[in-house]
């Protein structure tokens, strides 16, 4: 089995004096910032201003520019959304590096697919959460974590796997264990997860359940509450006691038709059609397609994200929502980090 390191195993003096800039203040910029302050280490956020930067503020974070935090820092942690990081690295952040500095990233596709090119002469790792940056701040804050996987670059100093792994415990990553990676990997299978399984996989596979049922004449709500707000329950369970622990609390004739309908509608076609998306990813060709969209200022991003957000799947959701304040409490909290980064 791969070695999986955790909190107790890691010593963290290698970070303790150094001063470490989160670049970003969305949903994993704040996460890591707040969590590595609560872990004792010294914390400058780099911003513009805006939104974030009030935020950041008012969370009682010490704020500068993105230039003014990289000087002060010997690790920069880029958690900028990566269509910007480019630009923003070669306008404010490339000039001010220092030799031994630590240039960190929370996922490897800009350097993996040479957008960012670092100098010789300071480490480069990743430190990437597998899990969203609101839920690294939730768990961080409930005494747990969410893994994160950490890679090595460059090792200029002969102190970068320490610094990683320091890094990653104080975003509280060794609670839920630490895994090596190289940018390679953690590039490509982040990109398939969440485009095969974890959102693209799951948001269709929702709606298609959803639109199968409306069609059929069957009520919204029903359909809503059927294919979506439950999926949240089951995964829980799997995520609690993977497939077994799920399977263990839903009924025998639920079972029964996981195991014989399942594989009709996920079945070797299906995986033949991730193997194509995987490909895309291997070969560069998604990097290249969603760099171009981003040149040309994103026309098909906000044409589908307007068409997603009037899905019927949407319109019922938002009504049953407001109806449950339980749900609705968590969305708003994210709602104003998310509505903070738009840009
Ligand atoms: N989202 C996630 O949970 C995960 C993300 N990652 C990786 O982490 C990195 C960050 O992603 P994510 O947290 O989603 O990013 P976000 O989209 O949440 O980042 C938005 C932040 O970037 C700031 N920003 C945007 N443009 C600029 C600019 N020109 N100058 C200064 N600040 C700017 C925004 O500030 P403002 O308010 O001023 O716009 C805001 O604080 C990416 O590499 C991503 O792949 C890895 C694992 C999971
Ligand atoms: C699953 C999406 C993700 O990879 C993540 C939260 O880990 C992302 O890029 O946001
Ligand atoms: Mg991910
Ligand atoms: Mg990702």
């Amino acid at each position: 089995m791969t070695k999986v390191v955790y909190h107790n195993d890691i010593q963290e003096e290698v970070l303790k004096g150094k001063k470490i800039a989160i670049i970003g203040y969305g949903s994993q910029g704040h996460a890591h910032a707040l969590n590595l302050k609560e872990s004792g280490f010294d914390v400058v956020v780099g911003l513009r201003k805006g939104k974030s930067w009030d935020k950041a503020v008012e969370d009682g974070v010490e704020v500068k520019s993105v230039a003014e935090a990289t000087k002060a820092a010997e690790v920069i942690m880029i958690l900028l959304p990566d269509e910007y990081q480019p630009a923003i690295y070669n306008e404010s952040i490339k000039d001010n590096l220092e030799a031994g500095n630590a240039l960190v990233f929370a996922h490897g596709f800009n350097v993996h697919f040479n957008q960012i090119v670092p100098p010789a002469d300071v480490d480069v790792f990743l430190v990437a959460p597998k899990g969203p940056g609101h839920l690294v701040r939730r768990t961080f804050e409930e005494g747990a974590g969410v893994p994160a996987l950490y890679g090595i670059y460059q090792d200029y100093t002969g102190k970068a796997k320490e610094l990683a792994l320091a890094y990653a415990k104080g975003v509280g990553a060794g609670r839920a264990g630490i895994l090596e990676t190289t940018f390679q990997e953690e590039t490509e299978t982040d990109l398939f997860g969440e485009q095969a399984v974890l959102c693209g996989g799951a948001t269709s596979l929702v709606k298609a359940g959803f639109e199968t049922l409306t069609e059929a004449g069957y009520q919204p709500e029903v359909a809503y509450f059927e294919c979506l707000h439950e999926l949240k329950l089951i995964v829980d369970l799997m995520y609690e006691g993977g497939l077994e622990g799920m399977r263990y609390s839903i009924s025998d004739t639920a079972q029964w038709g996981d195991f014989v309908s399942g594989p009709r509608v996920v079945n070797e076609e299906t995986k033949a059609r991730m193997k194509d998306v995987l490909t895309d990813i291997q070969t560069g060709k998604f990097a290249k397609d969603w760099i171009l969209e981003n040149q040309a200022n994103r026309p098909q991003f906000n044409a589908i994200n307007r068409n997603e957000s009037n899905h019927p799947i949407e319109k019922v959701g938002r009504e049953l929502r407001d109806l449950m304040p339980f749900v609705k409490q968590k969305a708003n909290a994210k709602k104003e980090v998310v509505s903070d980064d738009s840009n």
